[in-house]
């Protein structure tokens, strides 16, 4: 579980977020949209310990995110793809656990590269593949550590959008098996509310957490969910309440 209790960030005096309260619960996938630097990123790296709150408090399981990440508990995507070009789709996957301690295990990573539509490309080296394959063995990667909490800060920014939707019905199967907690940010608002449980949008400046929308649609999300009206009434509602916040 995911906790922050009035967590306010500066940087250098410029207020990025303030008094943001969440809870995440374990296993909860929640997804975060907003307009371009509402402090999106900035609540992300806040959780996973890559930027210290200036005032408050964040708890990944009662822990603090530095000893979340020394214990290999948070695995991070990023859009830009952060793989070793010189290492094979494979090495890449098994490598960071590898260096989280972990023994890698080849057949684990393996089957998880086939999971993710990349059977035959194990020992292709990045340059090799294509900007939706990266990402895909990106996500290998971050699920081989085995982590509790994935944190996706736009992982699909740079694809196609048959590329992405594609992406995202297979990220949402994954979850239904795997069960992580997954906090992900989007630009894109139908993808916030196809992956999400719980749909957070954020606004102003320094960021806020403007408004929570609980998900509702049916398992197993497919393709064909974009088409329902449920669907996209529920866009709508976001979408409407991002542009009457957007200043
Ligand atoms: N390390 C930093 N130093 C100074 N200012 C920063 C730093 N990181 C972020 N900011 C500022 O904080 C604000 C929020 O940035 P952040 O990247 O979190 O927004 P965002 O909502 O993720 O934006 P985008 O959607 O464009 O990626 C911006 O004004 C940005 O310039």
């Amino acid at each position: 579980m995911i906790s922050l209790e009035d967590v306010t960030v500066a940087f250098d005096g410029f207020t990025a977020i303030s008094n943001v309260d969440l809870r995440v619960e374990q296993g909860e996938f929640v997804t975060i949209v907003g307009p371009s630097g509402c402090g999106k990123t900035t609540l992300l790296r806040t959780i996973g310990g890559l930027e210290e709150p200036t005032s408050g408090r964040v708890r990944i399981d009662g822990r603090s995110p530095e000893a979340a990440q020394t214990n290999a508990d948070i695995g991070f995507v990023f859009q830009q793809h952060t793989l070793f070009p010189w290492k094979s789709a494979l090495e890449n996957v098994t490598f960071l656990r590898k260096t989280a301690g972990n023994a890698p295990e080849a057949d684990a990573a393996r089957a998880l590269l086939r999971s993710m539509g990349l059977e035959g490309f194990e020992d292709a080296r990045p340059k090799e593949l294509s900007g939706g394959m990266k990402q895909r063995v990106s996500i290998a990667r971050a699920l081989h550590l085995d982590a509790d909490v994935l944190l996706m800060d736009e992982p699909f920014g740079e694809l196609d959008e048959i590329t992405r939707d594609e992406l995202g019905v297979e990220i949402r199967d994954l979850w239904r098996r795997e069960r992580k907690t997954v906090v992900f940010v989007t630009h894109s608002v139908p993808e916030a509310v196809f992956l999400a449980d719980r749909c957070l949008v954020m606004c102003g400046q320094p960021g806020r957490i403007e408004a929570t929308f609980d998900v509702d649609l049916p398992e197993p999300r497919e393709e064909d969910v974009f088409g329902t009206r449920s669907f996209q009434e529920q866009v709508a509602q976001v979408r409407q309440t991002l542009h009457e916040n957007y200043a």
